[in-house]
């Protein structure tokens, strides 16, 4: 399930994104890519450890925890740091795959699974030309080019790319989620269930007996698939 969700951060999150980015030295973005990925990799990033990434990433974590969509769409069981990248005039990042397992920095070598992909954007579409998240979904393929402060999440497991920027630049946090339903189709299952529920408690009332019915099947659904 690919899913576009408004206004993830506020004006006020935007503007200090930027104001720190504009601060901030940026490297090649291949440190972080795998092997096939790096050779189709032509970004620049904030260095993952840096005092930036770490405050920043605060900032995108916190707007996260706030997301009632991000939540039930992602499930998230842990988040590996928020990481900020920049795509100039020329710059893309060509069809990719992200891998599967992370080292979480910082960690001593912990490791996740990224099952679901996230990027903010924090530029306008006005800013830039070209710059579209492309991404392969299960019926078809789906451009991508949102608002500042607005998101969008796929699944990790989705061949995806960033078409060259032609003119400006684009902005925008990025991370990967595991996911405590690790298999997309489950967890699309359990989100369009979300949505009905919430659709049915505003239609017949939360102590009506069918919707205590469908939000207990949620809830054992999710016992039943959830690993955490
Ligand atoms: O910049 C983006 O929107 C996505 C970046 C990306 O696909 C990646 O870094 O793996
Ligand atoms: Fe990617």
């Amino acid at each position: 399930m690919l899913l576009q969700i408004p206004d993830i951060l506020t004006a006020d999150e935007i503007a200090q994104c930027r104001t720190v980015l504009e601060g901030s030295p940026w490297v090649d973005g291949r440190v972080t890519a795998g092997d096939q990925a790096a050779g189709a990799k032509r970004n620049l990033q904030i260095p993952e450890e840096s005092d930036t990434a770490r405050e920043l990433g605060t900032v995108i974590l916190r707007a996260l925890a706030r997301s009632p969509a991000f939540n039930s769409a992602a499930l998230p069981l842990r988040v590996l740091p928020p990481m900020f990248n920049r795509y100039d005039h020329a710059m893309t990042y060509g069809y990719h795959v992200d891998n599967s397992i992370r080292t979480i920095p910082g960690t001593g070598g912990m490791r996740m699974r990224a099952d679901v992909s996230t990027t903010i954007f924090l530029s306008d579409p006005e800013e830039y030309e070209g710059g579209e998240l492309i991404v392969e979904d299960t019926y078809g393929t789906r451009s991508v080019k949102l608002p500042a402060g607005h998101a969008v999440v796929y699944p990790s497991s989705s061949l995806h790319q960033v078409s060259p920027v032609t003119r400006g630049s684009r902005w925008a946090s990025f991370f990967f989620t595991q996911s405590m339903v690790r298999d997309d189709g489950l967890r699309t299952m359990l989100y369009d269930l979300d949505m009905a529920i919430i659709e049915l408690r505003q239609e017949l009332g939360d102590g009506h007996h069918a919707v205590l019915s469908l939000v207990n099947h949620y809830h054992n659904l999710l016992r039943r698939w959830a690993e955490v």
